[in-house]
């Protein structure tokens, strides 16, 4: 891509640190580094490593909305943020959060956008047309009138961008912005920021695990450590073709084009017996008038690792609360250990069941996150010794020793999606509910997590989880079944599923890496086994 010659700053970061109160040490150490007019950079990091809080240091947004203090300085456009009046600098470098619903006001899509127009006195004709063309590109027209508590996941974090984009900043910071986009939606997605980057020549800086589908239009990768110290600076081929072992060990995604070996699933063990876990029968399921989930059967062994895969508003995490009991059916009937949900006590369920839900706040209980793991086993009445003991090793197992007196809402992303997923295993459950278990993950916690995963399926328990990340599913899963169209539209193994070309178009997803043509620099290679 042709860039501007000329490169002209639009950030300059100087010295900068940053700290909270909360933490003994500091977060981000000393950083120096420039984003210039019209450039795409990419900001990877593991988790909690400081990605989110230095984006919203970035629009002056931190250290006065916390408890916390910096010093450095960060300049734009030459002059120090410090200069600007509060509020003056969002609509010169606007955010999509990690967490889209924290960024919104209003009740519905359309009321959303209008109140971003209005606080930037858009003329009030010009706003319903603006409204309908920002919507248009996000692919979002039909839920104008809906009310965003409402949506999906995948549908709030598109309305969250409509909603910055509206904005027009100079800067537009996006933190894990496909982390609950389908795999089609989130290739659109990238070609949409893509486009845009190219025809306004508006800067950007995208905080992203996964590097792979943004580095066809990525100029530099900035790269943080544990310590919070800005360890790389370069462009993306010169990074990851040379500091790959460094990468590695600080648990940075090695993008696929790069990777010397991509792992192919033959070591998967099947644990699964032919025992029934959970049965659905006849399954059909609304919400008001509009249809979800039409005539649905499943039959899960115990043992058995599976997935539920669709496109965004497909109804998985509809399905995933079904098999929870936490919605119930009007239609249709769920067994659970060959028991009716209907009969199940509440209380007795979830001893047996664990459900980490898409959004891990929407869980927490307490206020530290000590609290959080030990809460379950107090409900069963452990003793402090045995509770203290198992608290402190989930903890160190999921690396959240150093953060276990914090406020679980304090956590960055990544952690409070382990948090999450550590409050569930206080026993072994003999069915775990996940939607989107490694979201927002390294690749080192991505591993450690489904390790801990694996070896809990090792022990009986049935395992069903809802992603968009066709690799997981093809590494781990014995069985994948996908929503299309309200109905269930392949139940099998994986490997069978990535034959079925036309499905995989139609439900909106992508084959995993080892299967699509991977663009090893410098060659091309099919890797169709
Ligand atoms: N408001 C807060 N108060 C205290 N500590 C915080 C607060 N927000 C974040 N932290 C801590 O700061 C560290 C960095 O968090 P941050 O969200 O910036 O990390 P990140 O690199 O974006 O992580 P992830 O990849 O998991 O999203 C974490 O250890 C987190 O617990
Ligand atoms: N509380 C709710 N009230 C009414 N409709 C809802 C509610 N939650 C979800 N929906 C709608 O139900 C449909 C299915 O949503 P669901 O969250 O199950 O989809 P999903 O497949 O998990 O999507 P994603 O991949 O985006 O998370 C969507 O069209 C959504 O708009």
């Amino acid at each position: 891509m042709e860039k501007m010659t000329q490169l002209k700053p639009l950030i300059e970061v100087s010295g900068f640190s940053f700290d909270y109160e909360q933490l003994d040490e500091p977060l981000i150490s000393e950083v120096s580094f420039t984003l210039n007019e019209g450039e795409t950079t990419l900001l990877m990091g593991p988790s909690g490593s400081g990605k989110s809080s230095i984006s919203l240091c970035l629009n002056g947004l931190y250290p006065d909305a916390v408890e916390g203090a910096s010093s450095g300085d960060i300049f734009f456009k030459g002059q120090n943020i410090k200069q600007f009046d509060k509020g003056q600098l969002n609509q010169h470098i606007g955010i999509v959060f990690q967490d889209p619903e924290s960024q919104f006001c209003m009740i519905t899509v359309e009321n959303e956008l209008a109140f971003t127009l209005e606080n930037i006195q858009t003329p009030r004709e010009e706003i319903e047309t603006k409204i309908d063309q920002i919507l248009e590109s996000v692919e979002m027209l039909d839920y104008k009138y809906s009310n965003i508590h409402e949506l999906s996941g995948g549908q709030k974090q598109k309305i969250a961008l409509a909603s910055v984009l509206l904005l027009e900043p100079e800067l537009l910071i996006l933190d894990e912005p496909t982390a609950n986009l389908d795999p089609v939606s989130s290739l659109e997605f990238i070609e949409l920021i893509k486009t845009i980057n190219e025809t306004t020549n508006k800067t950007v800086l995208i905080i992203e695990h996964q590097a792979d589908d943004w580095l066809s239009f990525t100029d530099r990768v900035l790269v943080l450590n544990i310590n919070g110290q800005l360890i790389a600076n370069e462009e993306a081929e010169t990074l990851f073709n040379r500091q790959k072992q460094l990468l590695e060990n600080e648990g940075v995604f090695i993008p696929k084009a790069y990777q010397d070996e991509i792992t192919h699933p033959s070591s998967k063990v099947n644990h699964s017996s032919t025992e029934l876990c959970l049965t659905i029968n006849n399954l059909t399921f609304k919400r008001k008038k509009q249809t979800i989930l039409t005539n649905l059967n499943m039959q899960l062994n115990k043992g058995e690792m599976v997935a539920i895969v669709g496109e965004n508003g497909a109804g998985k995490s509809t399905l995933l609360q079904l098999m929870a009991g936490i919605l119930k059916p009007k239609c249709g009937d769920i067994t659970f250990l060959n028991e009716s949900l209907t009969k199940w006590k509440e209380q007795e369920l979830r001893q047996h069941m664990g459900f980490v839900f898409q959004n891990p706040e929407h869980q927490f209980i307490t206020d530290t996150v000590y609290d959080e793991v030990s809460f379950g086993m107090r409900l069963n009445d452990y003793d402090e010794k045995a509770i203290k003991e198992r608290t402190d090793n989930l903890l160190s197992h999921f690396q959240l020793s150093n953060h276990k007196w914090n406020n679980p809402f304090s956590l960055s992303g990544g952690q409070k999606r382990r948090l999450s997923v550590a409050t569930m295993l206080d026993e072994t459950p003999d069915l775990l509910l996940f939607d989107e278990p490694t979201f927002g993950q390294d690749a080192k916690t991505t591993n450690e997590l489904m390790n801990i995963v694996k070896d809990l399926q090792s022990r009986g328990t049935t395992i069903v989880f809802v992603t968009h990340d066709m690799d997981l599913v093809d590494l781990y899963c014995d069985q994948v079944y996908v929503i299309n169209n309200h109905k269930l539209a392949f139940d099998g193994q994986p490997h069978k599923l990535w034959e079925q070309t036309e499905l995989i178009k139609d439900a909106r997803l992508r084959l995993p890496v080892r299967l699509d043509r991977v663009q090893k620099v410098g060659e091309t290679y099919d890797l169709v086994h």
